[in-house]
């Protein structure tokens, strides 16, 4: 297969029926796929009720493609499964500007997750800590011993670590940490079973009782990395010099560099991008939220996650570190037939790169939010999208939503019930004719 374009100049304008062709024939699906994609019933029901209890159906999300992403030199089409209007426009928009200057470069550490093992009952915690770390190659090849496959596969436990915690209102407790390399999953129930297994040693060394043995969702050794830098020219539009753009986008990541009430609306900008990904990826978008918020307040305050500043050339620097829980099997990865399909569209081959791909589409809706707040304000490019939503709302169905949503927009008056006039206006319109 030929290496993949990204670039979708035009695609807004064409129809689902002819974007997904276009996507079929660049992903280089098979009709089976193609077919599967086409069919808005991909999920069957018997499948479903296979992967969670009490099915009574299927719950299904628009399934977008955002274009121009370039990472590390490479193409890469990026599926998004979302509710919100204006999200994979923005996420193609800032990757178009970011392809003129170099594209995203993005690095992962290796897939490594963390089991905790809680033990009670101890007088002598910090004891019981060195007995653990003493006899740690125990502990490790009796993890080991469990899960063949991956081991075969280069994963497995590499290490321990024993945090004492001494101050608690139920007496001390011992929190040992499975350090894991889980490979291409994302790990929960690779770990959970490790912690499991090994807890009875775990007693025997410390004489102590041992309660929870379950993964930390905080997956601090597991982060994936993405970094931009955008010339002041290619920030410049009608109304704003890019230096000026450039400015207005540091005070705005200042504002939630030091407070929480603007992090959180923030750090949802930067879940806009990278959420989509999860999802139409099959992974487990809660672990990955849990993880990114908690590590958004590792300096003991809720932060931003991006980081934003300026390079000697005076260009806008972003990037984005944080962990990044995802597989590529397990979980529904696999069983979910439109996540296989979405996987290949990436052609992703490790779950790293998915994790890459996955904060540089965070990065790009940052810049996106940012650049809008800063400049006009988000609601000229969100609200005009979103009309659509509203004119399906007021009633309008067919080419009625493209002409009340556009209606709208030039009025600048996005609301259910001017929708409603509008729809009565067009419809009373027609019958006259
Ligand atoms: C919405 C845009 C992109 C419009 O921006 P624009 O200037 O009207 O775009 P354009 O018409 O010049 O098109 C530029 C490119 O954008 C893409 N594009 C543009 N429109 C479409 C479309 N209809 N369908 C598909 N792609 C579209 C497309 O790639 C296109 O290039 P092309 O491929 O055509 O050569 C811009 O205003 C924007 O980026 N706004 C930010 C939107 C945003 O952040 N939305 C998230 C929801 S708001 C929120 O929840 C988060 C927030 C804001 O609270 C976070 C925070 O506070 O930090
Ligand atoms: N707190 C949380 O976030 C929790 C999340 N979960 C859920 O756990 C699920 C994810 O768990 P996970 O362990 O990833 O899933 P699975 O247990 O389904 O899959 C992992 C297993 O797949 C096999 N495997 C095959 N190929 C590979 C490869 N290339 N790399 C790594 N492993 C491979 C391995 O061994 P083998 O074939 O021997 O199995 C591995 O143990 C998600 O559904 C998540 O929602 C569960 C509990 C808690």
């Amino acid at each position: 297969m030929n290496p993949i374009d990204s670039r979708l100049p035009q695609f807004r304008s064409l129809t689902p029926q002819q974007r997904l062709q276009h996507i079929v024939a660049a992903a280089g699906l098979n009709p089976d796929e193609a077919a599967l994609l086409n069919n808005s019933g991909a999920l069957d029901r018997q499948l479903a009720d296979g992967m969670i209890e009490n099915v009574i159906g299927t719950f299904e999300l628009p399934l977008g493609v955002a274009g121009y992403f370039k990472l590390n030199g490479r193409d890469m089409l990026i599926p998004m499964a979302v509710e919100e209007p204006s999200v994979v426009a923005a996420a193609s928009f800032m990757a178009k500007l970011v392809r003129e200057c170099g594209g995203f470069e993005t690095s992962s550490t290796p897939p490594l997750m963390r089991a905790q093992v809680q033990v009670l009952g101890l007088t002598d915690p910090h004891g019981a800590r060195q007995t653990l770390l003493r006899r740690s190659r125990e502990i490790i090849d009796l993890a080991n011993q469990r899960d063949k496959v991956l081991i075969g596969l280069g994963g497995g436990c590499r290490d321990i670590e024993v945090h004492v915690l001494e101050d608690t209102r139920r007496g001390p407790m011992v929190v040992m940490h499975l350090i894991v390399d889980v490979r291409d999953a994302m790990g929960a129930n690779t770990v959970n079973t490790m912690a499991e297994s090994v807890s009875p040693l775990v007693e025997e060394i410390t004489g102590g009782q041992v309660r929870l043995r379950i993964l930390s969702n905080l997956a601090d050794l597991r982060l994936s990395r993405a970094r931009v830098a955008l010339s002041p020219q290619v920030l410049t539009t009608a109304e704003y010099e890019g230096q000026d753009v450039i400015e207005r986008i540091l005070d705005a990541y200042e504002f939630a560099a030091v407070d929480p009430y603007r992090a959180a609306t923030h750090n949802k900008g930067i879940m806009n991008g990278i959420d989509p990904v999860i999802v139409a990826t099959g992974n487990d978008w809660r672990a990955v939220e849990a993880g990114a918020h908690a590590w958004a307040c590792r300096k003991g305050h809720y932060g931003s996650l991006t980081r934003w500043e300026k390079d000697a050339r005076g260009w806008l620097v972003g990037s984005l570190e944080m962990p990044m829980p995802v597989g590529l099997v397990g979980g529904a990865t696999k069983t979910h037939p439109l996540s296989r399909i979405a996987l290949k569209i990436m052609g992703v081959q490790t779950a790293q790169e998915l994790g890459e791909a996955a904060v540089a589409v965070g990065l790009a809706q940052n810049l996106a939010a940012l650049r809008a707040l800063a400049t006009e304000g988000i609601q000229r490019g969100h609200m005009a999208l979103h009309a659509r939503n509203i004119a399906i709302m007021s009633g309008a169905t067919g080419s009625e939503i493209d002409r009340v949503a556009r209606a709208m927009g030039q009025e600048k008056d996005v609301r259910v019930d001017r929708a409603h006039a509008l729809l009565k206006d067009l419809r009373g319109h027609f019958s006259d004719e």
